[in-house]
C-alpha cells in the first residue's frame, strides 16, 4: 500500500480550494511558458548543428563546390590554413584553424583575396604558399583558379566562391603564377582591388627556363631537344625569346606591366633561391610585407638531405614531416654548357634592366 504523505495531501487539498477557471488559467500559463522554452531550445540545437545557414560553417566545404574541377598540381596533400585537394583542413595540424578555433566560425565568410602570388612559373610559387599557410591569419586557396587570365568572364562572384572562408582579420589569397605574364591581368587585378598585395618569387631565368622544359618534356616526352627549341638559328646562336620557357623570364618585360598599375610598394619579390637556402628568412619578409606578425619561423623547416629543399618538420598532429612533392625540386634534363652561357648572356641586359626597375639586385650571373 502506498505510504500517504502529508504534502501530497497538502497540495492535492490547495488545488481544490480554487474556483475552476483559475485551475484553467493556470495550466493555459503553463503550457505557454514550456512552447516558449520548447522553441528557444529547438532553435539553439539548430543553430548549434549548423542548419541554419550554409555559408556559416566549414562543413558546408562538403557539397560540391564550382572549385571541384580545379586541380592544384602541387603534389601537396595537405592543407592546413587553407583549402586542400581533399577539403578544407583535411590535416589536424595544431595551428589554429577554422575548425577549432571555437566559436569563430561562425563568422567566416568567403572574401576576395587580399593579397596574390603572381608568379613566376618555376619560381617557387608553391613552397611559398604551402609554408604561408601555416600562418593561423592566412586563408589560401590550394588549387590554382587562373581567374584573371583564363575565367575573367566568369566574373567576381564566381572568384569569390573559389576563396576559402575567412574570419575577420585573416587575409585570403592564391597563387596563379601565369598571371605575371600575361598582359591583360595587372588591369584586371586593379580594378577588383586597388589595395591588393603582390607578390613574386622571381628566380635565374635560365634555371627556370630549363626548369619549364623539363615538365613539359616530362609530360611530352618526344617534342624537340631544348636546344632545337631555344634557339632560332643555333649557328648563330640567335635565341628564340618568343619561346614561352625563354620569354617567361624577361622579367623586365612583365613587371613594366604591373608597375604601370601599382606602386613599387605594393609589390613584394622573393627570391627563388633564398627560398630554397633560407626559407624562414624569405618567409619572414613576406610576413612583414602581408602586415602579419612573424609566426613562420626557422623552427619550421628542416633542410631534408635527401630531397635537396627544406621541408617542413612534423607538424602537430601529424605523424610525418612533409616535403612538397615529386614535381617540386625534381632533376633537371641537362643541357649543354654552350647553351646554358650563350643563355646567361643573352638574359644579362635584361636582368639589369630587371634590377633596375624594382631597385633589388637577385645576383644572377
Ligand atoms: N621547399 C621546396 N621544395 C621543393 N621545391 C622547392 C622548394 N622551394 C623552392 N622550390 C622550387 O620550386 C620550383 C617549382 O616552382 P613552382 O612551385 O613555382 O612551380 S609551378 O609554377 O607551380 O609549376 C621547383 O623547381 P624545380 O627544382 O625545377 O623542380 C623548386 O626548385
Amino acid at each position: 500500500m502506498a505510504a500517504f504523505h502529508p504534502r501530497h495531501h497538502k497540495l492535492f487539498s490547495h488545488h481544490h480550494l480554487h474556483p475552476p477557471g483559475a485551475d484553467l488559467r493556470r495550466l493555459f500559463h503553463r503550457l505557454t511558458i514550456a512552447s516558449s522554452l520548447s522553441i528557444i531550445c529547438f532553435s539553439l540545437v539548430y543553430l548549434l548543428t549548423g542548419c541554419c545557414e550554409s555559408e556559416l560553417t566549414e562543413n558546408s566545404e562538403a557539397k560540391a563546390s564550382p572549385r571541384d574541377f580545379l586541380v592544384t598540381g602541387s603534389g601537396w596533400p595537405y592543407g592546413r590554413n587553407g583549402t586542400d585537394p581533399v577539403g578544407e583542413g583535411a590535416l589536424g595540424s595544431g595551428y589554429p584553424s577554422l575548425e577549432n578555433s571555437s566559436g569563430k566560425a561562425w563568422t567566416a565568410t568567403r572574401k576576395l583575396p587580399q593579397a596574390l602570388i603572381i608568379g613566376v612559373k618555376k619560381g617557387g610559387t608553391r613552397a611559398l604558399l604551402e609554408f604561408l599557410r601555416l600562418h593561423p591569419d592566412i586563408r589560401a586557396l590550394g588549387s590554382e583558379p587562373h581567374f584573371f587570365d583564363r575565367h575573367y568572364a566568369r566574373g567576381l562572384n564566381w572568384y569569390r566562391s573559389m576563396m576559402p572562408k575567412a574570419l575577420e582579420g585573416q587575409i585570403v589569397m592564391e597563387k596563379t603564377p601565369r598571371y605575371f605574364v600575361t598582359v591583360d591581368t595587372p588591369q584586371r587585378v586593379h580594378s577588383m582591388s586597388p589595395d591588393v598585395k603582390l607578390i613574386v618569387v622571381v628566380r635565374d631565368p635560365v634555371t627556370r627556363a630549363i626548369s619549364d622544359y623539363t615538365q613539359i618534356i616530362s609530360k611530352a616526352p618526344n617534342i624537340p631537344s631544348f636546344e632545337s627549341l631555344a634557339f632560332k638559328n643555333h649557328t648563330t646562336g640567335l635565341i628564340d625569346s618568343l619561346w614561352s620557357p625563354l620569354w617567361i623570364g624577361l622579367y623586365a618585360q612583365h613587371m613594366e606591366h604591373w608597375l604601370a598599375c601599382f606602386p613599387r610598394t605594393q609589390i613584394h619579390l622573393v627570391s627563388g633561391e633564398r627560398l630554397i637556402l633560407d626559407p624562414a628568412g624569405e618567409l619572414g619578409k613576406v610576413q612583414d610585407f602581408l602586415g602579419l606578425q612573424r609566426i613562420v619561423t626557422d623552427k619550421h623547416f628542416y633542410f631534408n638531405k635527401t630531397k635537396g629543399f627544406p621541408c617542413l618538420k612534423k607538424p602537430e598532429g601529424s605523424s610525418k614531416p612533409h616535403c612538397l612533392g615529386k614535381t617540386k625540386g625534381r632533376a633537371h634534363v641537362s643541357i649543354n654548357p654552350k647553351v646554358v652561357l650563350r643563355l646567361r648572356q643573352f638574359y644579362k641586359p635584361h636582368n639589369q634592366r630587371f634590377y633596375q626597375m624594382v631597385g633589388q639586385d637577385f645576383g644572377w650571373k
